[in-house]
């Protein structure tokens, strides 16, 4: 569903003293898995997601979704969507209108598009909610409404970069819950980055270990968190001594 093939990308030094930080990233996603980006700080995880959605533009490669190359799309035009630690929803803007914007920016919806609209919410559990301000919701609830804005987009690739580190623990269960069965019901594919382990274990089935700018290791979760092989993924889950 997604092939990420040979993508390079380098970030040059802004400084005398830095070096150039080269990425290379290769490996795929079949519909529906839910594949959980780990690896150390710095590593690379943000910048694959930045690739993939249009961000930054790779030195060579290729991406595709559903064996379409999306390397020459615009950022909107790419058939995915983007869930970020913060910052998703404009201030200004009801609940009802953050979502109805995954519909059309204009927010000029037809009678149909603006019950789709309420079943969003309903879907994440704000139907109560929908004239508020997102300064008038808690964390966990602003994240929801963009989660379902992302949703209402019906994009194939759901992107989310650690929009729940900031929940705390109870509430981050719920939301990856609710991330796997929505995801489930409409068959999408999920790229998450995490840094927790344990929250990869709860909703993912495939597990991609970057470090250092590249894909150490790829493949079935629970082999690769529980019986990892690699030092460098050892090291990282702090299964090795010093
Ligand atoms: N705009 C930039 N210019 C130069 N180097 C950058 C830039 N953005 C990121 N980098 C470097 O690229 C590498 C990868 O960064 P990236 O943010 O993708 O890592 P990450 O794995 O997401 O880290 P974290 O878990 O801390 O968010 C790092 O070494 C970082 O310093």
């Amino acid at each position: 569903m997604l092939d990420i093939n040979q993508l390079r990308y380098t970030y040059q030094p802004q400084h005398q003293h830095e070096h150039p930080m080269p990425l290379s990233f290769n490996f795929s996603l079949q519909q529906g898995d839910i594949a959980a980006l780990i690896g150390p700080s710095g590593a690379g995880k943000s910048s694959l997601l930045a690739l993939i959605a249009g961000f930054l533009q790779p030195d060579s490669g290729d991406i595709s979704i559903h064996q379409q190359s999306i390397i020459t799309q615009d950022p909107a035009q790419r058939p995915l969507s983007m869930l970020f630690q913060e910052h998703n929803l404009f201030p200004h803007l009801t609940v009802y209108e953050n979502i109805a914007l995954g519909v059309d920016p204009r927010l000029k919806l037809s009678a149909q598009q603006q019950q789709h609209v309420r079943d969003a919410a309903v879907n994440v559990g704000l139907e109560a909610y929908l004239t508020r301000l997102p300064e008038q919701l808690s964390g966990g609830q602003r994240q929801r409404v963009a989660l379902a804005r992302c949703l209402i987009r019906q994009r194939p690739l759901l992107l989310l970069d650690e929009p729940f580190s900031a929940l705390d623990p109870a509430l981050r269960n719920d939301m990856l819950k609710l991330v796997q069965q929505l995801a489930q019901q409409q068959a999408i594919t999920v790229l998450m980055i995490t840094h927790s382990p344990d929250d990869a274990k709860k909703i993912a089935n495939k597990c991609i270990f970057v470090d250092n700018g590249e894909v150490k290791a790829f493949g079935n979760i629970d082999t690769l968190l529980n019986q990892p092989q690699q030092l460098d993924l050892r090291h990282y889950l702090g299964l090795t001594t010093i």
